[in-house]
Order: structure tokens, then sequence, then C-alpha cells
């Protein structure tokens, strides 16, 4: 029997593997921010022990960091101390960081792939649940708690079980106005938000293929969402073309090597999943999540569910604590909610083609009066890339802010937040109660929707503006 794409790089990587035993596996790359690292550091300090490859691991400054000010303070005393003690750690052990100001600093999944840390047929790992992002390029590449962290600091391995596999297939084309976000809020949909828990999930299929890296992290980033920690696609030209050139990528022979290498970095056509999900890109409509979890999503036009629309009792229930907490009144259309801010930015949408379609959709545009919009770029390069295209001049224009690059408003972590009631259409991945802010409510959405929403001051379908 052939082997999928998963289980070719899981077992390239497999250190020791004996019956009974969680396989050890080696890890190609860590990835740090100062969230979940300085306990790591700190186990390792109290044993006396080194970094076995400290070139392997690379750190940036994305949670506590402000969107408005460079000051280490900004975001008061806590986050301050967070990011301290990464610069000192990172000092200690010999790791490279991208600080706050650093061109390269940004939310630790924009900056790894841009940088050529995030390599095809790789393992890729960090304290961080949307790790399964760098899956966009064929990696292996999934999120781990702080014991593991420093488990890969100090040996650079880790105990890895083999996850059954998931084939989500998407063909078909999707419509010119929507984006990689609709198609995984799509997906999640059919899912459930937990209807990929234990699986390693390929996304394959025409209108995967069709999509660029921007939109295949797009949809690898949220593969947690749906509860699976791995997502991966093949690497093809369209992943070459990406990797080509980067600052950490192979050059010269090595890269001809590792090219050669990719291109059998592919499943097998005998190879078999133990699930199978299918979906086609023509039924998908711009989505809106009504909910509190991403599987609570719908088209823009379709009705909001009611209790009385779910059989199952767990389900019915949900529907009613996500409408309470959702403020959803009876009869209430997505495009009648009108809504108070607009989020565009973090590690699923603040790439440069997501900043390019919100401009797409604002140029010569404004924002409603009762909304706040911020746009916040992923990283550095993807700030300078957006001011030297002028899409930050377009923006203001239209009346969005332009700040500087974090995680910012994605999560309630730094000074960006909801307030309590506020309703917020979001390009993030995380929709759950006081994410954004406590009692703040939010919608997810695609880069394009959440510009729509931004002009119109309520949820509005991005195919008629
Ligand atoms: C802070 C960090 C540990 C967390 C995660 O693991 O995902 C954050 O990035 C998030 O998105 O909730
Ligand atoms: S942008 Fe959001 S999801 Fe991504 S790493 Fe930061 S907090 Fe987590």
């Amino acid at each position: 029997m052939g082997q999928t794409l998963y289980e070719k790089v899981f077992n390239a990587h497999v250190v020791r593997e004996v019956a009974g035993e969680t396989p050890l596996i080696y890890i190609d790359r860590q990835l740090a921010h100062e969230v979940t690292s300085p306990q790591a550091f700190s186990g390792l300090r109290a044993t006396g022990r080194k970094m076995r490859q400290p070139s392997k691991t690379i750190a940036t400054m994305d949670h506590n960091v402000s969107t408005r000010s460079l000051a280490i303070d900004a975001c008061g005393d806590q986050s301050e101390t967070q990011l301290r003690t990464l610069r000192a750690n990172c000092e200690e052990f010999g790791v490279e960081l991208f600080g706050l100001g650093h061109i390269n600093q940004g939310i630790v999944h924009v900056m790894g792939p841009e940088q050529g840390l995030t390599l095809p047929g790789t393992t890729i790992v960090c304290g961080d649940s949307h790790t399964a992002t760098h899956g966009a390029f064929g990696a292996i590449s999934f999120g781990i708690g702080t014991s593991e962290v420093e488990h890969v600091m100090a040996t650079q391995t880790l105990k890895q079980p083999r996850f059954k596999t998931m084939k989500v297939q998407v063909n078909g084309k999707l419509h010119e106005s929507l984006s990689a976000k609709d198609v995984i809020l799509a997906i999640a949909g059919v899912t459930t938000s937990s209807g990929g828990t234990g699986y390693a999930i390929e996304f394959c299929g025409t209108a995967i293929e069709a999509l660029s890296m921007e939109g295949r992290m797009t949809l690898c980033n949220m593969s947690i969402e749906i509860g699976a920690k791995v997502g991966m696609i093949a690497p093809d030209q369209t992943t070459i073309d990406y990797v080509e050139g980067r600052p950490f990528a192979p050059k010269g022979d090595a890269w001809d090597e590792a090219v050669e290498y990719w291109s059998t970095l592919k499943s097998d056509d005998d190879a078999e999943f133990d699930a199978v999900v299918e979906l086609n890109a023509d039924d998908i409509s711009p989505m809106v999540t009504w909910g509190t979890n991403p599987g609570q999503v719908i088209g823009v036009n379709d009705p909001i569910p009611s209790p009385a629309d779910f059989t199952d009792a767990v389900a019915a229930d949900s529907c009613a604590k996500a409408r309470s907490y959702m403020g959803i009144k009876d009869g209430q259309k997505l495009t009648d909610l009108a809504i108070d801010v607009v989020f565009i930015g973090s590690c699923t949408n603040g790439r440069i083609e997501d900043i390019r379609a919100v401009a797409e959709v604002a140029q010569g545009k404004k924002v409603a009066e009762n909304v706040e919009a911020i746009v916040v770029p992923g990283s550095g390069l993807v700030k300078k890339q957006a001011e030297d295209e002028g899409l930050d001049k377009i923006l203001i224009d239209a009346g969005f802010e332009w700040r500087l690059p974090g995680c910012s408003m994605c999560l309630a972590m730094n000074d960006d937040k909801l307030g309590a009631g506020q309703r917020c259409a979001s390009t993030s991945n995380r929709n759950f109660e006081g994410r954004q802010g406590r009692g703040g409510r939010t919608h997810l959405v695609s880069p394009s929707m959440a510009a729509a929403a931004a002009i119109a001051g309520r949820f509005a379908d991005v195919r008629e503006i």
C-alpha cells in the first residue's frame, strides 16, 4: 500500500520507534515567542543544560507587543516582563530573535515562512496552537506545550504519536471574490470544530492547488479550529517559487537537491486515508460565523440557525447559548447585524495578499461612521511591502487605522481589545466567548468580507460590492 504525504514526512524523521512506545522524531525547526518559551528556558537553566542546536530555534515578539507604539512597556508591566525575558533568554542561550522594531519581527507564523524557515518535508514545532500554518508547505508542523518546547531545546527531538489521516478534497472553482478563508470556514461548517480531532489532515483538490501560498497558509492555519494538530498541502511549483531565495532557504546545489526531494512529497495514488471529506468550491459562498466556535458558520445570506433546527440536544443547547452570547434576536439575518469594530490581521489573514484584498474593496470608499476598523500587518516585511505598494494610503484614506505588526486583537493579550457587547468582523481564527476581550462578540470572516463590513457598517455580501 502507498503512503500519504504525512506518513512519508513522518517516516523520514523517526529517530527511534519500538513497539508499544510513542515514536521519537527529529525536529528540524523550532519557532518561539514570548508567551510559551519562558518556562522552557527556565527549565534548561535549572538543570544546567544548554540548547542542543540553538541555530534551529528562531524567536520573535508578537503576542504582547503594542500595535501603536514600539515602546517595550506599551502594553503594561506583564507584557514588558514577557518581552524582556524573551530577549534575555535568547541572548543567554544563543537564539536569534527578531525583536521590536526589527524589520523581520512579526507573528511567528507569518515570520517563519517569509524567512524561509518553513521548508517542505521538514518537522516544525512551536509552543503555539496555530503552528499547522507551516503545513501549507508540506511540512509536519504542530503546536506543542511548554515542557515539550524544553525537550526540543535540549534534544532537538520529540515523542510524537502517529495521527490518523484525513483527506479534505476541494475540487471546483471559487468565486473570484472568495478566498481560502471562506474555504476553511466552509470546511469547518461540515466537519464541526472537533471533526478533525486525532487526524493529520491533507488538503487537496483543484481548488486547493489553485491557491497561492498565502491562501494555503490561511487554510492550514485553521486546521486546529477543526480539531486537527496537523494540516498539510503537498508542495508544488507554487511552493518552490515562494521558497526560492528566502534568507534561510537552501542555496546552490543544496537547493537543487532539496527541490528534487520535495517533488517526491505527495501522497501515493494508492495511499489510504482513515477519513475523507469532500467539498465543491463552486458551492461555497462568503462565510461568516454566527456563533462561538468556527463550526457555527453559514453563508452570509443563509438564515442564522435556531435551536429548533437541531435534532441533537447538545447542538441545540450550544446554538441557544451562542445566539444569546452573540446577541442575535429571532428573525435577524447576518446582514441585519450592525458592527462596531473590524479587525484585519492575525496569522490567518495578516499577509500581503490579505491586505491587498482589503485595499481592493476599500479603494475610494469610506469606513462607516459607527465602525472602528484596524489593519494590522502580520510582520514588518508585510508592512513594508504594503507601504511600497501604497496600500496603507488607500486604507488610511478610507478611514482604516494602519498599525504596527503583532497578534493584536486576535486575542486580548495586548492593548487591542473589544469592549463588552461590541460586535466585531474579524479575519482571525477564534470566536469563543471573550477571545477578543471580555464580552466581545467575534464573527470570523475573510479579509474582503471584513472590508465590506467596515464600509457597510454591517455584514454585506462582498460579491455585491
Ligand atoms: C498564546 C498562545 C499559546 C496561543 C496559542 O497556542 O494558540 C495563542 O497564539 C492563541 O492563538 O490562542
Ligand atoms: S495571531 Fe492570533 S492565533 Fe495567531 S499566534 Fe497570534 S494570537 Fe495566536
